[in-house]
């Protein structure tokens, strides 16, 4: 299986184990005019990380947290320094649920142990959840790739045009991304296909991260604004619909990053099918009503400002909007179930329902009723 996240022809993760016992990430917050890295060297680092999001996306957050814990637990191995570590990145950011199942882990991995004992089993239990992240997305991945491939059946000799929103690429994962392993894995398999773009504003991560990893991997795509696609589905030009989430119910109800819900609305209105891509981890087994995840509200300069690369190569951040105007910034928004086709899993497509997740996830549904 060729891996999703090819740099210049060299493979690369999102985060990594170095040498020097620290974590390597890919800084997300400097592309896509920088390509940086750097090292997580203590818990401070790794949650200034999260809450800066120089790393985001639900499943890397989950990794990032884990490794995070670690490196709190070889500062500090005792029970209080467990649960500070612990209590620190939990604050990170309150929506994906990925760092609370990830944190969750790791802690039921090291409690019982000497302290001694515990930061090298914390690592061991992150670099667990780092794998399996990949294996589940490149599982998901061939589920989704089947349902653009009978998308592609039915326009024999003509492009699967399909539009995603935010960022739930390798980028947002250890690889191969959530709503990207589908269109990565069915662009490999020769399936002619191109991908709208949304900038998804106000942290454009459609704009910057998605354009990015779709350019390295060859990717045909188009960036447009938010408010575009709703016209390319009205005339005809959108085929699919694949977006990611951060927490989705027992029930189906999916959050997601702001602008998914209208998104949905639109792809209902034009009868486009709309998937949700998703690991398991990021099933919320204790919610059943989506208007109970909490929403997290970002700074309004990420509105109100925005950066980017001036003709001369400088990289800089201008205002947008007048002094004293103010700005909100809600992250996320909730879409219900029955304005989603299908969940797209590592165990296959699930209906957007109580049943269809329980009939995937029986042990699951069973162990975590509400
Ligand atoms: C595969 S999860 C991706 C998910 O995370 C993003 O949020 P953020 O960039 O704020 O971490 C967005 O909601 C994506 O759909």
């Amino acid at each position: 299986m060729v891996r999703a996240m090819q740099i210049d022809g060299k493979p690369w993760r999102t985060i990594w184990r170095d040498q020097a016992g620290g974590v390597g990430i890919i800084d997300q917050t400097c592309l896509p005019h920088s390509f940086e890295t750097l090292t997580l060297a203590s818990l401070q680092d790794a949650a200034v990380a999260i809450r800066t999001m120089q790393v985001r996306g639900a499943p890397l957050i989950g990794a990032a947290a884990a490794y995070g814990l670690a490196l709190g637990l070889d500062e500090d191995p005792t029970d209080i320094g467990l649960e500070r570590a612990h209590r620190a990145l939990a604050e990170t950011r309150p929506t994906a649920i990925n760092l609370r199942w990830a944190l969750g882990r790791v802690v039921d991995s090291v409690c019982a142990l000497l302290p001694e004992a515990r930061a090298e089993r914390a690592f061991a239990e992150a670099d667990a959840i780092a794998e399996e992240d990949v294996a589940i997305n490149a599982a998901l991945g061939r589920f989704g790739a089947e349902l653009i491939k009978e998308i592609a059946a039915k326009k024999p000799g003509r492009t699967v045009n399909i539009l995603t929103h935010c960022n739930a690429g390798w980028l947002a994962t250890v690889d191969w991304g959530t709503a990207t392993a589908p269109i990565y894995q069915a662009f490999q398999a020769g399936i002619p296909l191109h991908v709208w773009v949304d900038e998804t504003r106000p942290r454009n991560q459609g704009a910057f991260l998605t354009a990015w990893e779709l350019n390295h991997a060859g990717v045909p795509h188009t960036v447009i604004a938010d408010n575009a696609g709703g016209h390319l589905m009205q005339h005809g030009q959108v085929d699919l619909v694949i977006v990611g989430t951060d927490r989705t119910t027992r029930t189906g109800d999916v959050c997601n990053k702001i602008g998914t819900y209208l998104k949905a609305l639109a792809a209902h209105d034009c009868g486009v099918p709309f998937y949700v891509a998703l690991p398991s981890s990021t099933i919320d087994w204790t919610l059943t009503d989506g208007r109970k995840i909490p929403i997290e509200e970002r700074s309004g300069t990420e509105v109100s400002h925005i950066s980017g690369r001036t003709a001369d190569g400088r990289i800089v951040e201008v205002q947008l909007t007048p002094d004293g105007s103010g700005v909100a910034n809600p992250g996320f928004d909730v879409t219900p179930a029955r304005l989603i086709t299908g969940l797209i899993t590592e165990r296959g497509i699930a209906p957007a329902s109580a049943e269809g997740l329980a009939a995937l996830f029986p042990e699951r549904a069973k162990s975590r009723a509400a």
